[in-house]
C-alpha cells in the first residue's frame, strides 16, 4: 500500500477483486465485528429456544401416547421447504452489502479529501465541481441503498406469509397429530370427562410452545439476512486480509495492468508466468556507511519502468545534486533508497534507515506541541531519553531561522493546527529544522525547500553541510547547485548520467557540455 496525495493507493491482490481502492479500512473491521457480535446473540437464544421446546413438545406428546416422530418431521420438512424457497428467492444481500460498504467508503473518501484541500479549493473556486462529485458519490450509494431496501421489501414480506401462515397452519396440524394419532384415546374417552381437560391442558401447551417455537424460528429465518450480510462484511474484510498477505510475500497487482496497459518485459528484470515482476533485488547494509546502487531498476507500482537500470556510489560527504525533467524518476530514487518502493533487480547497498531522513516537498505538521513539530518522529520521552534540552532545539530553530517562533507561538508547550498556523515557507523551515534535530548521515531532500527565500535556504543548506550530513538534493533551483559535488542527471526517457559538478557549472547552475539523450548511459533499450 502506497502513499500519494494523503490517500490511499492499493496495491491490490493478485485476483484484483476489489476494484475501489479502501479508504477507510477499519470502518469494514468495524462493520464486520458488530455484525458477528450481533449474529452471536441473535443465534445462540433463538437456537437455545428450539432444542428446549421440541423436548419439551416429544415429552408432551409422549405423555398423550402419541409416537413422537410424525409430528416434529411434518414440522422439520416443512421449516426445510420454506427455507429453501426463501434461499432461492432472496435478493444476493451479501454481496448488496459488501457493494454498500465500499460507496460508503467512497463518499467517506471524498468528504476527508474535501476537509484536507479545503483551502486550495476554495482559492480555486471548485467548489462546484467538488459539489458535483460528492453529489454523484452520495446520489450513487442513495441509489443502491433504495435498490436493497425495495428488495429486502418484497423478500420480508414473502418471509413474513410463509412464517405467519404457513407455518401456523402447520403447527396446529403438529399440535392436534398426538390427539388424534394417541394410542390412549379409548382411555382418555372413558375417564370422567372424556378427556376433554388432559387433551384442553396438553393442547394449551403445544399450542403456547409452538407459539414460543415459531418465533424462535422466525429469529433464525431473520438472521439467514444477517449471516448472508456478514458473508458480505468477510468478504471484504477476506479481500483485505489477501492483500496484506499479498504485499507481505511481496506479491504486487497493477493498476496498470487491470486497466489493459500493455507493459515492456525488460530482459533485466525478472517476470513470472503471469508477466508479473518479481522482486529479485538484494538489500544489503553497507559497511562503510556510503549508499551504492548497481543495476537497479527504478519500477513504479504500475509497473511502468521509470529506469531500467542505475549503477552509482554515494560516499558521505559527496553531495550529490539530482535534476531532469518532471516524473522522470527523482522521487521515485529517493521511494527506493527508503525501502517504500522494492527493488526488483541489482543490488542496493545502503545505511540504515535511521541514518537517513528525507523531507518531503509537502511538509508534514504532526498533532501535539510546537517542540514535537521539530522532534518529529521521535516522542517527548525519546528526547529526555537522548538527553536534548529546549536549547538544543532552539539551535535547531535558529538553523532554519525560525528562532522567533517560540515566542510568538506561546513557547515550546504551544498546541496548534500547526498545517495552517504556519506559513508554507514556515513549514519547509521546520521539516528542514528535523535534520538538525535528528542529524542523520545522509539528507535526501526532495524540493524541500521550494517556498523558502534564497538567502535563507542558502544559510540551511550550509549549516546542513556544516553538520556533516550529506546532502542528496532534488531542485530545479541552480542556487542550491554550488552545495554539491556531483550530478545526477536524469533525462525523463530512461537515461541518466553521473558526474562532477565542477566550479563554473556550481556558479552558473548550468551543466558545462549537455549531453544528448541517446549519450546518457543506461537508457532503456
Ligand atoms: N504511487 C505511485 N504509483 C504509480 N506511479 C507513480 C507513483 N508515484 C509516482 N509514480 C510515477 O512514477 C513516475 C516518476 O515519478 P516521480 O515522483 O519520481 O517523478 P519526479 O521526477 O520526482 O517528478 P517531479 O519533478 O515532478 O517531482 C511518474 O511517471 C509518476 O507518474
Amino acid at each position: 500500500m502506497y502513499f500519494k496525495d494523503q490517500t490511499y493507493y492499493r496495491v491490490s491482490n493478485m485476483d484484483g477483486r476489489i476494484e475501489n481502492a479502501d479508504h477507510r479500512l477499519t470502518d469494514d473491521i468495524t462493520a464486520f465485528t458488530t455484525s458477528v457480535a450481533h449474529l452471536y446473540s441473535h443465534l445462540t437464544k433463538p437456537l437455545f429456544d428450539c432444542a428446549l421446546i421440541a423436548l419439551t413438545l416429544a415429552r408432551s406428546s409422549k405423555q398423550m401416547g402419541a409416537a413422537v416422530v410424525p409430528g416434529p418431521l411434518l414440522a422439520i420438512v416443512v421449516i426445510s421447504i420454506t427455507g429453501q424457497i426463501l434461499r432461492m428467492l432472496s435478493p444476493k444481500f451479501g454481496s448488496l452489502v459488501a457493494v454498500e460498504a465500499d460507496r460508503k467508503a467512497y463518499l467517506r473518501h471524498i468528504h476527508s479529501r474535501v476537509i484536507t484541500n479545503a483551502e486550495e479549493i476554495a482559492f480555486y473556486g471548485g467548489h462546484k465541481v467538488e459539489m458535483i462529485h460528492l453529489q454523484n458519490a452520495y446520489q450513487s450509494l442513495a441509489r443502491h441503498m433504495n435498490a436493497i431496501f425495495s428488495q429486502r421489501l418484497w423478500y420480508v414480506v414473502l418471509e413474513q406469509f410463509l412464517m405467519k401462515y404457513v407455518w401456523s397452519g402447520t403447527g396446529m396440524v403438529v399440535v392436534s397429530l398426538p390427539i388424534i394419532t394417541s394410542s390412549r384415546i379409548a382411555e382418555l374417552n372413558d375417564s370422567p370427562d372424556g378427556g376433554v381437560s388432559e387433551r384442553t391442558q396438553y393442547l394449551t401447551t403445544a399450542r403456547n410452545l409452538l407459539a414460543s417455537g415459531a418465533d424462535a424460528v422466525e429469529r433464525l429465518m431473520t438472521s439467514y439476512k444477517e449471516i448472508v450480510e456478514l458473508a458480505g462484511y468477510t468478504y471484504r474484510v477476506g479481500a483485505m486480509l489477501d492483500v496484506f498477505n499479498d504485499v507481505s510475500k511481496c506479491k504486487y497487482r497493477r493498476n496498470g495492468l487491470a486497466n489493459g496497459k500493455v507493459h515492456k518485459m525488460l530482459p533485466k528484470l525478472h517476470y513470472n508466468k503471469d508477466g508479473q515482476l518479481v522482486i529479485r533485488g538484494v538489500v544489503k547494509n553497507s559497511p562503510d556507511g556510503s549508499i551504492s546502487l548497481y543495476d537497479v531498476p527504478i519500477v513504479t507500482p504500475n509497473s511502468d519502468v521509470v529506469v531500467s537500470s542505475l549503477t552509482m556510489t554515494m560516499k558521505p560527504g559527496e553531495h550529490l545534486l539530482i535534476t531532469g525533467p518532471n516524473g522522470c524518476g527523482k522521487s521515485s530514487l529517493f521511494r527506493v533508497l527508503s525501502g517504500l518502493w522494492p527493488v526488483y533487480a541489482g543490488t542496493l547497498i545502503k545505511p540504515p534507515n535511521c541514518c537517513m531522513f528525507y523531507i518531503p516537498q509537502r511538509p508534514y505538521m504532526t498533532i501535539g506541541s510546537l517542540k514535537e513539530q521539530v522532534i518529529y518522529p521521535d516522542t517527548l520521552s525519546d528526547t529526555l531519553t537522548k538527553g536534548i534540552t529546549e536549547q538544543d532545539l532552539e539551535a535547531c530553530l535558529a538553523q532554519v531561522h525560525l528562532s522567533h517562533l517560540v515566542q510568538r507561538e506561546g513557547g515550546w508547550d504551544a498546541t496548534a493546527d500547526w498545517k495552517d498556523v504556519l506559513s508554507g515557507g514556515e513549514k519547509q523551515r521546520m521539516a528542514f529544522a528535523r535534520i538538525f534535530y535528528h542529524k542523520p548521515s545522509f539528507a535526501l531532500l526532495d524540493e524541500c525547500t521550494s517556498a523558502v527565500s534564497i538567502d535563507v535556504e542558502s544559510d540551511m543548506y550550509q549549516s546542513a553541510k556544516d553538520s556533516g550530513i550529506t546532502l542528496l538534493t532534488i531542485t530545479h533551483r541552480p542556487s542550491l547547485w554550488k552545495f554539491h559535488s556531483h550530478v545526477l542527471q536524469f533525462d525523463g526517457e530512461g537515461g541518466w548520467k553521473i558526474s562532477t559538478l565542477g566550479q563554473k557549472e556550481k556558479d552558473t547552475g548550468i551543466l558545462a557540455i549537455e549531453q544528448p539523450k541517446d549519450k546518457l548511459v543506461n537508457g532503456i533499450s
